[in-house]
């Protein structure tokens, strides 16, 4: 063959993989581009290639081949000792667009705020010891004061099963043996996460793995929902999000319980009282960061209104009414509605198109616009009811799609999401602990991004995963694909705003501080942060 032969070939190449990019976000909007963007790109790449290669390719202490974009769970420490996860600490995040409030903090958090309230309790089905203490979760509960139990420790040999002692006095009467008190801690926060041998031993399936799942929501609940804890809650999650360079956030909260259990120890706060504790705590945040002049990094956050698929029909038409009676009352709050719990298992969403249209009209009657935010296609199915649940959340008008992790098996849907600008809510870490993927180089997001559907990274349940922020998330994907680099992260960042339910001015402004925190970022990266 003659050189002018595989010059031609060459060039025919070249052009052939530039057409196939062109459906991506990073090249289509390549005009745009600044030089300075460009050569942090490069620095990024570098900077991959030589931790793949000295990092990842290294040993490890109880580590068994390491790769980039391994399990998560596993390979966390050597992901924070990496400079990539570092630099991505410090990038602008734009939204987080698919958080579960109540599995947002820091389990160690999350149990120090309990230890801060008299009236939290906790029993155990069988008293702990060394055989017990594996299997048997703790159950939390607020009493009312005149119930306040301070009878035998969990792990003393007098303790009744199932009899509520404070938790104060459970964790210090824990069996040295168990570890004392750091063995309550461990005990509970065990129950409140996933860990490694849970995840890729002995829950390595999505049904079994969703057990667990489940179960850490169970042990959570009773605290979370407690209202001198909930506004605290919700304060660690925004400035913990704030730190790692979130601007704004949409959080899905459960309102499946009618009321939260107030100071009293009884079970008498209304969901509008929770929506007010919500909004106090944005605006003091927000209060705080512009005293400290730091009012540009966050322009504040509003609830989706979730119930759980499990509800009959019947039981929707209450929450669908309810969410509309808090949209009137907190507009700027409620930013959409969504359905929740394991698609596999529970109902899907053609279960309940009645009651939704109806939640539909009644909008329009009273003038409300509460979009959909379906979870759908969350499933390893093909055809089953979970993978169906992408043909009703299209037709029943969602506005963005939560997992969409089987989207890419549907030509037709691909198609739309892309012509109507429906964006998918990927969570990377969250579909890999719950066995979707088994790790990052075989999730489907490169694919959607290939094919020019819009995408936002997000933490899903960053509490039970340890996927604290989007870094963690942001720096799965980087490392797993040649093709994404930073450009294309910024393009999932500025998505996040795009597609977020800020109105117009809002998302302007909000876009506009993100670019100015962007260029300094890129700017630091070209200069060797
Ligand atoms: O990834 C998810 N897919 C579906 N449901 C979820 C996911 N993460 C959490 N929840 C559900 O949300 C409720 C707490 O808000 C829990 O019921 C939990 O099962």
């Amino acid at each position: 063959m003659s050189q002018s032969d595989v010059a031609e070939y060459n060039a025919r190449r070249a052009a052939f993989i530039n057409d196939d990019r062109a459906l991506r976000p990073d090249y289509a909007n390549a005009a745009g581009r600044s030089a300075v963007e460009i050569a942090a790109d490069r620095v990024i790449r570098e900077i991959r290639a030589f931790e793949a290669s000295s990092i990842w390719d290294g040993e490890h202490q109880n580590i068994q081949h390491p790769f980039p974009g391994m399990e998560f769970l596993t390979g966390g420490d050597v992901i924070i000792q990496t400079r990539l996860f570092k630099i991505l600490t410090k990038m602008p995040k734009g939204a987080l667009l698919h958080a579960h409030l109540e599995a947002s903090v820091n389990a160690q958090v999350l149990l120090r705020l309990a230890l801060q309230q008299p009236a939290i309790h906790v029993r155990a089905a069988k008293p702990i010891n060394a055989f017990t203490v594996a299997s048997t979760l703790p159950e939390f509960k607020a009493l009312p004061k005149d119930d306040f139990s301070d009878g035998a420790g969990l792990t003393e040999p007098s303790y009744v099963a199932n009899d509520w002692v404070s938790i104060r006095k459970a964790r210090g009467t824990f069996d040295q043996a168990l570890g004392g008190p750091l063995g309550f801690d461990k005990w509970v926060t065990g129950a409140l996460t996933i860990n490694p041998n849970e995840a890729y031993r002995t829950h390595n399936t999505v049904p079994k793995i969703w057990k667990k799942f489940q179960e850490t929501f169970a042990t959570s609940t009773p605290l979370v929902f407690f209202a001198p804890i909930w506004a605290d809650y919700i304060r660690e999650f925004l400035i913990t999000s704030i730190d790692d360079g979130i601007s704004y956030i949409e959080a899905r909260v459960g309102f499946l319980f009618k009321y939260m259990y107030g100071p009293d120890g009884q079970e008498n706060v209304p969901h509008r009282e929770w929506l007010i504790a919500f909004d106090k705590v944005v605006n003091d945040i927000k209060d705080d960061l512009k005293k400290q002049g730091r009012e540009d990094e966050f322009v504040g956050a509003r609830i989706i209104y979730c119930t759980v698929r499990f509800i009959s029909p019947e039981e929707l038409e209450w929450y669908t009414e309810d969410c509309l009676t808090l949209k009137q009352e907190f507009p700027h709050i409620i930013a959409g509605f969504d359905l929740v719990g394991s698609e596999d298992d529970l109902r899907p969403l053609v279960d309940y198109i009645g009651s939704l249209l109806r939640f539909q009209a009644r909008q329009k009657e009273l003038g409300l616009d509460i979009p959909f935010m379906f979870h759908a296609g969350e499933t390893l199915g093909d055809g089953t009811k979970a993978d169906d649940n992408l043909y009703d959340a299209l037709l029943l008008g969602t506005k963005r799609i939560g997992h969409g992790f089987s989207l890419m098996k549907h030509p037709k849907l691909v198609q739309i999401c892309r012509e109507k600008g429906i964006l998918i809510e990927v969570c990377p870490i969250s579909n890999e602990i719950l066995r979707l993927t088994s790790s990052m180089p075989m999730h489907p997001l490169p694919s959607l991004i290939n094919h020019g559907i819009p995408v936002a990274l997000c933490s899903d349940d960053s509490a039970v995963f340890g996927n604290m922020g989007l870094s963690f998330d942001f720096f799965q994907v980087l490392v797993a694909s040649e093709v994404t680099g930073l450009i294309q992260l910024g393009e999932m960042a500025r998505d996040s705003i795009r597609y977020s339910t800020l109105d117009e001015e809002a998302k302007g402004r909000t876009m506009g501080l993100w670019e100015r925190r962007w260029d300094r970022f890129v700017e630091e990266i070209g200069t060797g942060m």
